[in-house]
Order: C-alpha cells, then sequence, then structure tokens
C-alpha cells in the first residue's frame, strides 16, 4: 500500500467530520453569513502568503531537482490564488482591510512552517499535503452538493473543484509517495503524524472562521 493510501485511512474520520461542518453544509447551500465569509477571506488571504513561503521553504530543501521545481511552482499558485482573492473576491465581498493573524490561521501557519524549518524534508511535504488533498476532496464535494443557483460562493467552490488544481493535488501526493518510499520507517510515521496534525488544524481553520474566534482583547 502507498504511503497516501495508508496516510489517507488515519484521517478519513477528520476529513468525514470535515464534510458535515456548518461552515461547509452552508457554504454549499449558499446560506452561510457574509459575515463569517468575510472573516475566513481574510484569514485565508494570510494563510495563502504564508503557505507560499513554506511551499518555497521546502522546496529549497528538496533532494530531488524536480521536486524543487514542483514546489517553487505550488508556492507561486498559492501567491497567485491570494492574489486573486484580493483583486477579485475581496472586492466583490467589500473587504479592505485583512487584519491581523487570528488563532486557528496563527497555529495552522506556524505549524506549517515550523516543520518546514526543522523537521526532514519529506515531514515537510506530508505537512503540506492535506492543504491540496483536503481542499480538492472538499471542493469536488461542495461542487457536487452546491445550490448553484444564486450561491454567492459560486466562484469560490470552483477554484478547488477544477481540473488544473486536480492536476497539482496528484502531483503533490505522488512527490510524498516517492519521498516515503526513498526514506525509512521513522521518518514515514512522522510523515503520517504531520499529515495528520495537518489534517485535524484544516478542520480547525473552518471551526475557527464558523465560531468567528478570534485573540482576547486586553
Ligand atoms: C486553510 C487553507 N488550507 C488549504 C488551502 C488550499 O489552498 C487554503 N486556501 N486554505
Ligand atoms: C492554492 C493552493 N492550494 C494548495 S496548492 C495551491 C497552489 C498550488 O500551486
Amino acid at each position: 500500500m502507498k504511503w497516501s493510501e495508508y496516510t489517507w485511512t488515519q484521517v478519513e474520520h477528520c476529513y468525514q467530520a470535515i464534510l458535515e461542518m456548518p461552515f461547509i453544509t452552508e457554504l454549499s447551500a449558499g446560506t452561510l453569513p457574509v459575515e463569517t465569509f468575510k472573516f475566513y477571506m481574510a484569514q485565508d488571504s494570510l494563510y495563502l502568503e504564508h503557505f507560499g513561503r513554506a511551499l518555497s521553504l521546502v522546496g529549497a530543501k528538496a533532494y530531488d531537482i524536480q521536486d524543487v521545481l514542483a514546489f517553487i511552482r505550488f508556492a507561486e499558485g498559492a501567491i497567485v490564488v491570494e492574489n486573486a482573492l484580493h483583486e477579485t473576491y475581496f472586492k466583490d465581498f467589500g473587504l479592505t482591510d485583512r487584519g491581523t493573524m487570528q488563532p486557528a490561521c496563527h497555529h495552522y501557519i506556524h505549524f506549517l512552517k515550523s516543520t518546514a524549518a526543522f523537521d526532514a524534508v519529506e515531514v515537510g511535504m506530508a505537512a503540506l499535503l492535506p492543504c491540496f488533498w483536503i481542499y480538492k476532496k472538499v471542493g469536488d464535494h461542495i461542487f457536487q452538493n452546491q445550490e448553484t443557483v444564486n450561491n454567492p460562493y459560486k466562484k469560490w467552490i470552483q477554484t478547488y473543484s477544477n481540473e488544473d488544481f486536480g492536476a497539482l493535488v496528484q502531483q503533490a501526493i505522488n512527490i510524498c509517495d516517492a519521498a516515503a518510499e526513498r526514506s525509512t520507517p521513522e521518518i514515514r510515521e512522522r510523515m503520517t503524524q504531520a499529515f495528520i496534525t495537518s489534517s485535524h488544524l484544516e478542520f480547525d481553520f473552518w471551526q475557527g472562521a464558523y465560531h468567528n474566534r478570534k485573540w482576547n482583547v486586553f
């Protein structure tokens, strides 16, 4: 069994829980409160910027020159999506200031950056993989179940259900499988743990947005 196949079995429950989250079901139905979506978008803009930085760092650490190229391109893609968010969705929804990173985003990004910086490169790759894979699966699920008529979030839904994104996701999975194959059982286990942690943090990112979770104000 491939590393990715085994590892996915370890997050299947988390993934099923994500599909049932109010953020996801209301986004599909088009009933998610606009203020909730704006909070999510502002946090996601910050997320994508730093996700791009973490991808670049893993690219710099990769052994295989083709992996270096792939991660540099992923990093570029993340920044391009961030820019699109700014230029279109921010305008559409009347958002001007993305503000500062709130706890869920902060936790996730700092986990990604510290794993990318301090852990083995294979573990960094695995930590970054749920950002691709969960969004693709959730994007496809929402696309198939969405209320398309008058759904204000239609454009966002298309970003993650299109086939260009699908090809990148498959590439990222393949790179992780090849890296796992070349590594040791100990590293593979750390890869799996990092993948599980990031999957939980994906859940928490949506949950934090749904509940408007912010730092305490003193
Ligand atoms: C939190 C989060 N994870 C993954 C993606 C996929 O790009 C995103 N936009 N935001
Ligand atoms: C936006 C985004 N999310 C995961 S990867 C990526 C960009 C891939 O280039």
